[in-house]
């Protein structure tokens, strides 16, 4: 009998992939295929790691299945490529699926596709894959190249860019974080309870967590229990990584000063700014969205967060509405191409291209050319990316200091506490990486100051 794309774990992770192959998001696709199925807690779980995973690990599986597989990957039918990088993603990575089990799901999920043609082709693949995977010919980390591409799966680009910014030995530490799993890390809400009550609150219902190393607010789930975390409802939390809980920190937002949030959506950094001003400020949040603007509001209302306005508006215009030299503050977490959370988005590294982040660099320094004028004379502007691409990181600074000659870039090493050194470049800006910084997402933040 055919079972719905809901069904079955193995058929829903399938249907997903097909999606995001068309460009849908996986996260976005997850919760749509999974809302509508009756799938166990389990099985949710398995489809949860199967599509993050075999997202993430692409490059790595193709590699082995080229050692297998008679003709080029690209010219299998799409359809039948992603039966098998679902089998072999099983194969290598999941000690807990039975080999016979990851073979034959595979095959019968072919037969219910109707790919009846691809059957025994499937079949014969995967079975050679697995008697011959102890002797695949995987590149030694030497080979940095290599190794980035096939091991730890990474388009060529990506590890260009990533070779640009790391030493070799770096660049092997940094390509294997983003190949894996990001941690779950949650932002206590100062404005209703403290990290020490919520951890202990976590321990009651049956999860195992620690405060993070850097961040204040941070706390981290080592080992999720079965029941939902507490406080959701009560806005206890915000699920936001390390790195992006600095980012608040680093603006260096007071009670009683006005501050816009340029690219505010879905508020995380802004409501973590109205509780670090104790909702004492006046905090402008904008967007390009409508959607994502309620995003805001809703998340303001839930975590109880009463000195924010919301509003549309596109950053490609200068924001005419807003007083020119009238905020104290301004943060610009803009879009980029999220190569530092692409553990969070792991189809990032297969739908972008250089081309995107020379786009991506040309709207930033079009939202910052506009934006600029807002700030006060002795006002700071926060500019954030959770990036490393050096053309959306350094390149953006220096072009817009060269040009703007009223402002000039903090050195932020020397304004934080000494706990935090580790994390800024010699010239004071921000740059976390997972390999080095308690395995918190790759962020980059530059502070400029305007004179008077
Ligand atoms: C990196 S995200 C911001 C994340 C947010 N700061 C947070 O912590 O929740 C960048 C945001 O910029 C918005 N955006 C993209 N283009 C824009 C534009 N031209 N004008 C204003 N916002 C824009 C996107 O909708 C997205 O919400």
């Amino acid at each position: 009998m055919t079972s719905r794309p809901t069904d079955s774990p193995r058929r829903a992770v399938y249907e997903i992939l097909q999606r995001v192959a068309d460009g849908a998001f996986a996260d976005v696709m997850l919760d749509t295929i999974l809302s509508r199925s009756k799938l166990e807690a389990r099985d949710r779980r398995l489809v949860t790691e199967l599509v993050y995973g075999i997202l993430r690990l692409q490059g790595r599986i193709d590699f082995a299945l080229a050692q297998f597989c008679n003709q080029p990957l690209q010219r299998l039918q799409p359809e039948v490529l992603w039966l098998l990088r679902l089998g072999t993603y099983q194969l290598l990575e999941l000690d807990r699926v039975p080999a016979h089990a990851a073979v034959n799901s595979t095959v019968e999920l072919a037969r219910e596709l109707h790919l009846e043609q691809a059957v025994g082709f499937i079949n014969g693949v995967l079975r050679s894959l697995d008697r011959g995977k102890a002797s695949i010919p995987w590149p030694a980390p030497e080979k940095i190249k290599l190794y980035l591409q096939h091991v730890c799966s990474q388009p060529a680009w990506l590890s260009k860019e990533i070779m640009r910014q790391l030493p070799n030995v770096e660049a092997r530490a940094l390509g294997e974080s983003l190949a894996g799993p990001p941690p779950l890390t949650l932002r206590v809400n100062s404005l209703k309870t403290s990290p020490e009550d919520f951890l202990h609150a976590l321990g009651e219902a049956g999860h195992q967590a620690h405060l993070s190393t850097f961040a204040p607010e941070g706390v981290t789930i080592d080992r999720r229990g079965e029941k939902p975390l507490p406080g959701d409802a009560q806005g206890w939390y915000q699920v936001q990584d390390e790195a992006s809980i600095l980012i608040a920190h680093l603006l260096d937002a007071h009670p009683e000063q006005r501050i816009l949030d340029a690219c505010a959506a879905p508020g995380g950094k802004t409501t973590h700014l109205a509780a670090v001003t104790e909702n004492q400020s006046e905090i402008v949040a904008l967007d390009k969205y409508p959607r994502r603007v309620e995003m805001i509001q809703q998340g303001a209302l839930r975590l109880g967060c009463s000195s924010i306005t919301a509003k549309q508006w596109d950053l490609t215009e200068p924001a005419d509405f807003l007083e020119t030299q009238s905020f104290d503050r301004i943060l610009l977490d803009a879009p980029c191409s999220g190569l530092g959370v692409l553990r969070r988005n792991p189809e990032g590294r297969w739908n972008k291209s250089s081309v995107n982040l020379r786009e991506l660099a040309a709207l930033q320094r079009q939202i910052l050319e506009n934006i600029a004028p807002l700030v006060k004379p002795e006002g700071k502007l926060l500019y954030s990316v959770c990036t490393f691409s050096h053309g959306e990181t350094d390149a953006i600074i220096d072009g817009f200091l060269a040009d703007h000659p009223e402002f000039v870039l903090e050195n932020l090493q020397q304004q934080v506490s000494p706990d935090w050194a580790d994390l800024f470049t010699a010239r004071g800006t921000l740059r976390s990486y997972p390999h080095r910084h308690s395995n918190m997402d790759a962020f980059f933040a530059a502070r400029l100051h305007r004179r008077s």
